[in-house]
């Protein structure tokens, strides 16, 4: 829980949205300095100096990696082993995560290895706290990672950091880690054994990314259905199709969510039925179509929940019971059917914002608005084309995000030696969720600009239905983002507009967003 703008890193709960907001802004973050708690985080650390000491073979302690666990590490290594770790992980590429999605790593991991069963000592725990209230930001390539042992490449980028390796942003450049951590007065770690293996053999990258989804997704499913109560009364719609009793007797309760919201920003006819009896799919069926994300999202929450607040660790270190437990709780399969999942959701939102468009602008069905939505009725009407090109700019992100719904998780393949021979694919799969996201935003903002232009029109044509004061709002804030397309113009830095917006969650829409 964030508290006077502070938050508190213990084995408490964190939830999707501690995860957030500490990612988006510098709320100052600290360890629980409590005795027993410290105490019961350092008995894990002690232990595994026992089992050093003693000399037992005990899994990425004193043995090699992975594939690599019958090999012995004579006691002499045992110190040098994880730089190795996070050394030979070095091998990450593609794009860089963003400064907001490296925080929220630092997180999610920060959650698993405060519940205290992973064999590190609190200085580490300080260390990833010290980075995020400083602003230190590790370079994370997005690239190489199986999601099964964890996401041990992107991963090594953080240890490598907290051990004054590699490179990191500060202060909005990028410099190595070791001039970073001088800058701002930390010492480099140095990791004891099990050390690297605890922060890098988790999911923490795929649950970071997830929890960036969920909360876009979230919004969307607002947006989508603002969106589509524009639609509907730019198209003289049937308000009819969201009545209350006819959604009683199809009880799914997020889709009869989406049906009220739809409802109450419309004004119903007091004459059922009039006009056009049923509109097409794309309005009918909104409800059923957002509706469907409205239900998956409190499971894909908990999914998610579920997740950060694991011991998503290899092996398990129970420093109370003297107790080491080697399993595989670095798989990310949930996280990966939650994303593969939300993929599809969020790409059948672009899909139904492509259709709705496809109606505005045709004069076949748009009943009575101008073709293309053009507001240009002067002597030069004929050469103005109004939002021709945005639908097709919109047929084709909605294309692009339909391509990238197939699921990630069902490409697992062996590898490293057969050791991970069944892996999850979740960091795959969070990815492409992200990119489907971008893509469908950026078809949202252009239904944007086309239900502002549609419901212009419609409000000055001669018979309209009354407009209802909440989307007489919505049209007021879009005006401070978009004019009226009269004559062509471009429209691109509009977008860019529009797309900042719905990504800064700036519309209240239908419960607060920050
Ligand atoms: N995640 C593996 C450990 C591993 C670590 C590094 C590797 O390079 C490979 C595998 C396990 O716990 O079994």
């Amino acid at each position: 829980m964030i508290d006077n703008k502070q938050f508190r890193f213990d084995n408490g709960f964190v939830g999707i949205d501690d995860v957030i907001n500490i990612s988006e802004s510098n709320i100052v973050t600290y360890l629980n300095e409590n005795d027993e708690y410290l105490n019961f985080i350092q008995r894990g650390a002690d232990f595994i100096l026992q089992i050093v000491s003693e000399g037992t073979p005990v899994y990425g302690i004193n043995t090699g990696y992975g594939d690599s666990c019958n090999v012995v590490i004579p006691e002499h290594l045992v110190f040098k082993l994880p730089r190795n770790l996070y050394t030979y992980h070095g091998c990450g590429l593609g794009q860089f995560l963003s400064n907001s999605q490296v925080r929220a790593v630092m997180v999610v991991r920060l959650a698993s290895l405060c519940k205290g069963f992973s064999g590190i000592r609190p200085l580490l725990l300080r260390q990833i706290i010290a980075f995020l209230n400083e602003g230190i930001a590790p370079l994370i390539p997005s690239e190489g990672s199986v999601g099964a042992s964890g996401d041990l490449t992107p991963l090594s980028y953080l240890a490598a950091a907290l051990c004054g390796e590699r490179e990191v942003i500060y202060k909005h450049q990028r410099m190595d880690a070791q001039y970073a951590l001088r800058l701002s007065c930390l010492a480099p770690l140095q990791l004891q054994p099990k050390e690297a293996l605890a922060l890098m053999n988790g999911t923490s990258v795929m649950t970071a990314l997830a929890c960036e989804a969920y909360t876009r997704a979230n919004y969307l499913k607002e947006l989508t259905t603002r969106i589509t109560s524009m639609a509907s009364y730019a198209l003289d719609g049937n308000a009819n199709h969201f009545d209350a009793f006819l959604f009683t007797l199809k009880p799914h309760s997020g889709q009869e969510n989406i049906a009220s919201w739809i409802r109450e920003d419309l004004v119903l006819p007091e004459k059922s039925n009039s006009g056009r009896i049923q509109d097409r799919y794309s309005i009918r069926c909104a409800p059923h179509i957002i509706g469907v994300l409205a239900d998956a999202l409190p499971w894909i929450k908990s999914h998610i929940e579920n997740e950060i607040n694991s011991v998503n660790d290899n092996p398990v270190i129970d420093g109370e019971n003297q107790k080491v437990m080697h399993g595989g709780h670095f798989y990310g399969g949930h996280i990966a059917f939650a994303m593969d999942s939300l993929k599809n959701l969020i790409a059948n939102l672009a899909d139904m914002m492509d259709r709705q468009m496809a109606l505005l602008v045709d004069t076949r069905y748009n009943n009575g608005l101008p073709a293309n939505l053009s507001a240009d009725s002067g002597p030069d009407a004929a050469v103005s084309h109004g939002l021709k090109a945005l639908q097709i700019s919109v047929s084709a992100w909605t294309a692009e995000a339909l391509k990238l719904t197939m699921p990630a998780s069902v490409f697992s393949r062996s590898t490293e030696c057969h050791n991970q021979d069944k892996v999850s694919m979740g960091t795959i799969a969070s990815r492409d969720c992200l990119r489907i996201l971008q893509l469908t935003e950026q078809v949202a903002a252009g239904m944007l600009v086309a239900v502002y232009q549609g419901v212009s029109l419609r409000l000055q044509m001669p018979q309209h239905a009354p407009l209802h004061p909440r989307l007489h709002m919505m049209i007021d804030d879009l005006s401070k983002i978009l004019v009226l397309v009269f004559e062509d113009r471009a429209l691109q830095s509009e977008l860019e507009d529009l797309l900042n917006a719905i990504r800064l969650r700036i519309w209240p829409l239908y419960s607060h967003h920050k």
